[in-house]
């Protein structure tokens, strides 16, 4: 089921803040352009590693589901990790048979990559939040 690790989500208070610091203290100089996803209630920016992306993310909207986080981690922190998987839905319902607990009404939502995602329960996977993603349609690894 696992396949590669697409991005470590980051929740920042500032998107343009944590861009900087990871340019300037770890030269990470390709920083995508934020662009906002309302239906997930963040604000999104993408910055590229040699095998990988961080996934800088700000709350937009009273409704985000990262405030909660941010005000526990004012300055931010690490927040969730996904992995790529070639059907989300076999997935899911994989996870679900193991007891595990689908976050949401457990249907796939679109993510910052225009593919299906999923959230698993952070009390299933020992205390991380995970994120699978079905991987783009012509990127199988
Ligand atoms: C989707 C766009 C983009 C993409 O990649 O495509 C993103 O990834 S956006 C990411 C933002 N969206 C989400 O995180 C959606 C799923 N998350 C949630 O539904 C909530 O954040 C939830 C349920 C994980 C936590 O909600 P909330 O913080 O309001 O609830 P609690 O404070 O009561 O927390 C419950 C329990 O979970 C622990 N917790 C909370 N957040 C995290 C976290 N990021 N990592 C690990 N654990 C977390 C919290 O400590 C509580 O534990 P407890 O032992 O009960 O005290
Ligand atoms: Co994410």
């Amino acid at each position: 089921m696992i396949g590669r690790l697409n991005h470590v989500g980051v929740a920042t208070p500032s998107i343009e803040a944590s861009v900087a610091m990871y340019r300037d203290l770890l030269g990470a100089t390709k920083a995508h352009t934020p662009f906002d996803l309302p239906a997930q209630g963040v604000r999104v920016c993408f910055v590229d590693l040699p095998n990988s992306q961080v996934e800088l993310i700000e709350p937009l909207g009273d409704d985000s589901p990262i405030h909660g986080f941010l005000a526990k981690n004012p300055r931010g922190g690490q927040h969730h990790v996904c992995f790529e998987v070639d059907d989300i839905l076999a997935a899911r319902d994989a996870l679900r048979a193991k007891g595990a607990t689908i976050l949401g009404t457990g249907e796939p939502r679109i993510g910052a990559h225009g593919t299906p995602i999923i959230f698993v329960h952070p009390k299933d996977m020992g205390g991380v939040l995970v994120e699978l993603m079905e991987t783009p349609k012509g990127e199988a690894h």
